[in-house]
């Protein structure tokens, strides 16, 4: 495809991987994360994942966004990225994430959440 296509199955540098069900006519996308780390000692389960895109009618490499529920522990996480297509046709997706926990007052509420970047490339 010449387009960056979210639908899938795709991994990141930290070895976990996330699948992506078809993305709808406004955008909307929904599907599945499992995280290969977390900062908590629960075992992990897979969570879902909601989110959108920006339409691809007048560009190929989408911006999107989206949110994980963990469902073993209460946090929360969003990503945002843009999805890179190189000239073989081979997509990157680059995003920057925000982990936010639940802590358990608002004097805590300073170091809930945690920011970093991760890199998704397509699992055959
Ligand atoms: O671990 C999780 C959920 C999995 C997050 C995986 C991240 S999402 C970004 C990055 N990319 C990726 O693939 N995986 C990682 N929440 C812990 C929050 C928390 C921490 C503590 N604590 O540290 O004490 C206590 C209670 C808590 O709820």
């Amino acid at each position: 495809a010449r387009k960056c296509v979210l639908s899938g199955l795709w991994k990141n540098e930290l070895g976990s991987n996330m699948t992506i069900s078809a993305v709808n006519t406004d955008g909307g996308f929904t599907g599945l994360y499992h995280t290969a780390v977390t900062a908590t000692d629960k075992h992990i389960r897979v969570s879902p994942l909601k989110g959108s895109q920006k339409p691809t009618n007048q560009r190929k490499q989408l911006t999107f966004g989206f949110t994980v529920s963990w469902t073993f522990s209460n946090s929360m996480t969003v990503f945002v990225g843009q999805c890179f297509m190189d000239d073989k046709g081979k997509e990157t997706l680059k995003t920057m994430w925000l982990l936010r926990e639940e802590v358990s007052s608002p004097g805590d509420d300073w170091k809930a959440t945690r920011v970093g970047t991760n890199i998704f490339t397509r699992i055959k």
